[in-house]
Order: structure tokens, then C-alpha cells, then sequence
């Protein structure tokens, strides 16, 4: 797979580029932005950990990259920052005039229903094909973590959950936690997996995290002034869904913050540094909340 740079700029000694590739899995070409961190005492032929981060209803790969000030402490720490597209684009891609549906809404799913399902099958481009383009064009290690915002929180606790030998740690910010008992899920899963709402399960972190046999550690930052909330993004689900397995989950909720990259940018540091703590350890097992010692491989 050919990668091909679309803008590239200095920021905070590193890199923070645009690429632009053919994806197989969504069959369209697809955009995504990293950070490369470039620190002058690490020895030459250093491999990166990463952070996939990913965004929100309407957000494109630059969201995060322009909006959330992560770059600063990325470089600080030394973890990679990979910010792909919320869905496939084009002229040739199913679209809907809302906001949330279609391009720009493909809430981390493999699509089974007409007329999206010949593009829409974000899960597998986030869970196999771009971290294989990734670990195959840059200088990282195959430490992983995942974060996102809204829609994206929503992506990455249910991938997070759904793949816990794949990633180190899950955290999100304002994540619609429970999508099939919320408007924005119901909408999505309905179009995108049919009416028979067994299939949506497999989406819906509230259920999900009953099902995991493997703990990673968890930490969802939540604004008090957010105003898709109650009726969205009901953390309150999740958090008792938690308490009732025992899957031990932070869940900080803050005064005054609103669903915006305002709130993001103020907790971002909280989450890279969270992250780092189980990136940059030296064993894969250190990071399990539960020890399983099938699952714990060398890294
Ligand atoms: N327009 C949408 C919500 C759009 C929205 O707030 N998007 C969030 C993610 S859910 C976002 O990150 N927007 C882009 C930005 O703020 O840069 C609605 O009101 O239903």
C-alpha cells in the first residue's frame, strides 16, 4: 500500500503531516493525519508507541490535529498521534443530507445494509488495515492505544473493549456511551446493521463491557455543560454496566465543560499522560487489570 504525503509542517521539533492512501477495505481513497514526535536524545532507529485518536459527528483527520493542542505533549512523551477520517468520502460514497449519517457519521462499524455497506466498514479500517499501513510506513512499535471524542469516544471504547490484545489503554472524551438506548446510535446502527438489534450490540460499549473477559484501563473525562449529554451520550449507562461486572472505569466528570475541543484541549495532557503510563512500560502484562496469562505476549 502507497502512501502518498499530502502537507506536512514542524510542530514542537516533530512532524505533523496529512497522508493520503488507497484503502481496500472501504474501497475509496481515504486521508489521515499523524504526528510524528522527533526528540534529539533518543537513539537513532527508536520505535514510537501510538495514539489512534478518533473524532466526532462532522470531523474530518484535522479536528483533532488543529483543535486539541495534543501535539505539545506528544512530542514531550514521545508517542505517535494517528488521527484518521470519520468515514470513506466521495462522489461514489453513499451520503445523507444529516449530519449524522453517512460521510462524516460512520460511527466505527462495518456496514451490512444497502446502500451503505459497500464503503461504510470503518471497524475494519480502524481495527486491521490502517494500524497495518501505519506499522509498515513509520518508525513505531506495536504498542497501541485508543481515544476519541463523541461518535469517536464511542469508537474507541467499543473497539478498545472489543480488542483488549490490541491496545494497551481506552480512554474518550464525552462518548456516546450506550448507542442503542440514545437518538444519534439508534439512527446509525438502524441504517448501517438493519432492525435486528442483536447485530448492534456488538457496537454498544454498555453491553460490551459486560462481555469483556480482558480489563484494560479505562478513563472517560466528561463535560457537566455538554449539551448532548442526557439525551446522547448517557455515561451513567456504562459506569453502572461497569459497577455490575466490576470492569473498573474512571470516569471524571467536569464542572462547567461543554461538549467542545475547548473541553478536550483543557484534559488532553490527563489523557496522553495516562496513556503513556502503560505505552511506554516495558511489558504488555503490567498493563492488566485482571491478569489473563493466555493473552500476555512479550513486547
Ligand atoms: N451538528 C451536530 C453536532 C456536531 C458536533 O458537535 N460535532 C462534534 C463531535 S460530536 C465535533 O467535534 N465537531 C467538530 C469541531 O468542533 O471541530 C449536531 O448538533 O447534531
Amino acid at each position: 500500500m502507497s502512501l502518498e504525503l499530502v502537507s506536512g509542517t514542524k510542530s514542537f521539533d516533530g512532524l505533523q503531516q496529512q497522508y493520503r492512501h488507497w484503502s481496500k477495505v472501504l474501497s475509496c481513497p481515504m486521508q489521515f493525519s499523524i504526528f510524528l514526535p522527533q526528540t534529539a536524545d533518543r537513539e537513532p532507529g527508536h520505535r514510537y508507541p501510538v495514539l489512534y485518536w478518533l473524532s466526532g459527528l462532522t470531523c474530518t483527520d484535522e479536528n483533532f490535529s488543529q483543535k486539541a493542542g495534543a501535539q505539545r505533549m506528544a512530542a514531550e512523551l514521545g508517542i505517535v498521534l494517528v488521527m484518521p477520517d470519520t468515514s470513506p468520502r466521495g462522489m461514489d460514497v453513499a451520503d445523507d443530507p444529516a449530519d449524522d449519517l453517512g460521510q462524516g457519521a460512520g460511527f466505527y462499524v462495518n456496514a451490512t445494509q444497502t446502500p451503505w455497506k459497500q464503503h461504510f466498514q470503518m471497524y475494519d479500517y480502524i481495527v486491521e488495515e490502517l494500524p497495518l499501513l501505519i506499522e509498515a510506513n513509520f518508525p513505531i512499535n506495536q504498542r497501541r492505544a485508543i481515544s476519541g471524542h463523541s461518535m469517536g469516544g464511542h469508537g474507541a471504547l467499543m473497539i478498545g473493549l472489543r480488542n483488549p490484545e490490541r491496545y494497551t489503554s481506552i480512554s474518550a472524551f464525552s462518548p456516546i456511551c450506550n448507542p442503542m438506548a440514545c437518538p444519534w446510535g439508534e439512527k446509525a446502527l438502524s441504517a448501517y446493521l438493519g432492525a435486528d438489534t442483536t447485530r448492534w450490540e456488538e457496537y454498544d460499549a454498555t453491553v460490551l463491557v459486560g462481555r469483556a473477559t480482558l480489563h484494560r484501563p479505562l478513563f472517560i473525562s466528561q463535560g457537566e455543560e455538554d449539551e448532548f449529554l442526557k439525551q446522547q451520550l448517557r455515561p451513567e449507562a456504562l459506569q453502572m454496566a461497569a459497577d455490575a461486572c466490576g470492569y473498573p472505569i474512571r470516569l471524571e466528570r467536569h464542572t462547567g465543560y461543554d461538549h467542545s475541543y475547548y473541553f478536550i484541549a483543557s484534559f488532553i495532557e490527563a489523557h496522553l499522560r495516562f496513556h503513556a503510563d502503560f505505552l511506554l512500560r516495558n511489558r504488555l502484562e503490567s498493563t492488566l487489570v485482571h491478569f489473563t496469562p493466555d493473552l500476555l505476549k512479550p513486547w
